[in-house]
């Protein structure tokens, strides 16, 4: 989605529920085609909580629109329900009113994986001095060496996650980017061995943005999923893309039939290549 980053509090009249003389005054994080997500909080001023909202379309008819809001928001908090309650890391979903178009969520007090992807690739660990040229040289291959663990080990977390996704839920996402996935900072401040840039890559791999997903065991939508992911990686950080082999590694070892999705995701690439090519 196309997002606008903003921390102004009411461009658009928000939600109802957002005025209500107990309501922390809400503050609008993103603006997309579908949606908008504001910072607040539920029940108690100190639980932060991400309030997704979908007004509604003008250009929609009225009845269509609503019927529409109000599946893709049950099903999405159907999916973030589900992946909860077999422990995936997600959201958790606090209240939903899909009459009204809003579900609040748990606040991820973090970063997306993109940003910390690319503050890592624009700020990489150094490993020795000599004179500036080795930075350079690591910053074109995105590292290959030790320095790059902190990297390796996101891709793993990542590959985990998503295996972890399609095993123990059952669930497809449906749109697995960088900008999907956010990375929750450790309770105990994380190792401060790592530096900054390690740090950027610190934290529990968070799936958000279930608007997509389904329900499916089937190897082929498995790994249309991680096709979408790995098409999404390379075009946002192709700095970094030798290191993506780790996700599938991971994924590979997250559950039995990985290996089967993974044979198939090379017939998936294949009519991708092919479609491309025809245009
Ligand atoms: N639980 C959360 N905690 C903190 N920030 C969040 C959370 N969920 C989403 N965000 C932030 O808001 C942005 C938009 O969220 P999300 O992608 O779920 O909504 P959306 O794009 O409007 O949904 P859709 O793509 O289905 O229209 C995310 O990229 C992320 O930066």
């Amino acid at each position: 989605m196309t997002t606008t980053n903003t921390t102004t509090t009411t461009q658009f009249p928000p939600p109802k529920v957002l005025t209500y003389p107990s309501s922390t005054p809400p503050i609008l994080i993103t603006q997309g085609a579908e949606g908008r997500l504001y910072k607040t909080t539920y029940l108690s001023p100190s639980i932060p909580c991400a309030l997704k909202y979908r007004p509604p379309k003008p250009y929609r008819h009225p009845i269509l629109d609503a019927r529409l809001t109000k599946a893709r928001l049950s099903a999405e908090a159907k999916v973030l329900e589900r992946c909860w309650r077999e422990g995936i890391p997600v959201p958790a979903v606090y209240a939903v009113d899909t009459s009204a178009g809003w579900m609040a969520i748990e606040w991820i007090d973090g970063p997306p994986v993109r940003a910390g992807i690319n503050e890592w690739l624009g700020d990489p660990p150094e490993v020795e001095q000599d004179g500036g040229h080795q930075q350079d040289k690591k910053k074109e291959n995105a590292d290959e060496d030790e320095g790059e663990a902190p990297m390796v080990d996101l891709m793993r977390r990542i590959g985990l996650a998503v295996g972890r996704l399609h095993n123990l839920a059952g669930v497809v996402h449906g749109d697995l980017t960088t900008s999907n996935m956010m990375l929750r900072p450790p309770l105990d401040g994380g190792d401060a061995a790592q530096g900054k840039a390690g740090k950027a890559l610190e934290g529990e791999v968070v799936l958000i943005d279930f608007g997509l997903a389904t329900q499916s065991q089937s190897d082929e939508d498995r790994a249309v999923d991680l096709y979408v992911l790995e098409r999404a990686f390379l075009s946002t950080h192709p700095r970094a893309e030798r290191l993506f082999g780790e996700v599938l590694e991971a994924y590979r070892g997250s559950f039995k039939k990985a290996a089967s999705v993974l044979v198939k995701l090379e017939d998936v690439r294949m009519r991708g290549r092919k479609k491309s090519m025809i245009g």
